[in-house]
């Protein structure tokens, strides 16, 4: 099991990463941890807001069909803003269809709405990146995958547009001659 997951991971998800998740490793993913979940009746029903342990997470909804299990998504944040506010752009909802499989950075905050008829079984497969993790160790100005830090650093270049605008009027009203 674990040498097909290790399988699937280099054969498929890393081509995957390398285009869309380029920011989180990428093609650069070497370990990965896998396994299966359960909710529904006797088991537990939903899963609160959460990030995961990896760089790149595969979910694949095995098993029957039930009701209920939307996984809610709200935003991909560093440690510094994992608590900070989802912006209207990040907010959204997924259902999961039996047979089919998602993937996305492990730090994308979401969680699992409550599982209400029969029983919802999912492969999640956390894949992580052992240069990512080694170059996320240099202290960096702003994590470019975060939208948070993607905000600030919008409103920190908005800001000095808007100073330079003002200098420059100030600059041109002081040069109209009286
Ligand atoms: O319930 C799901 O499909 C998502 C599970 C999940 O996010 C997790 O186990 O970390
Ligand atoms: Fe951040």
């Amino acid at each position: 099991m674990d040498s097909m997951l290790e399988k699937l991971m280099e054969d498929f998800i890393r081509h995957i990463s390398e285009i869309f998740f380029a920011d989180v490793g990428g093609y650069a993913l070497d370990s990965h941890h896998g396994f299966v979940i359960q909710y529904g009746f006797n088991r537990d029903i939903e899963l609160g807001l959460h990030v995961d342990d990896s760089e790149v997470t595969l979910n694949v909804c095995l098993g029957k069909q039930f009701s209920g299990g939307e996984l809610y998504f709200r935003g991909v944040r560093c440690d510094k803003h994992m608590s900070a506010e989802a912006l209207p752009e990040e907010i959204f909802e997924y259902s999961h269809i039996p047979g089919h499989a998602i993937i996305h950075r492990g730090r994308h905050r979401r969680g699992a709405r409550a599982t209400t008829a029969a029983q919802r079984i999912n492969l999640l497969l956390w894949c992580r990146s052992s240069v990512f993790r080694e170059l996320s160790k240099h202290p960096k100005d702003f994590v470019r995958w975060c939208g948070e830090c993607q905000r600030e650093m919008r409103e920190r270049v908005n800001q000095a547009v808007t100073a330079k605008k003002r200098y420059r009027f100030l600059f041109i009203f002081s040069s109209i001659p009286f």
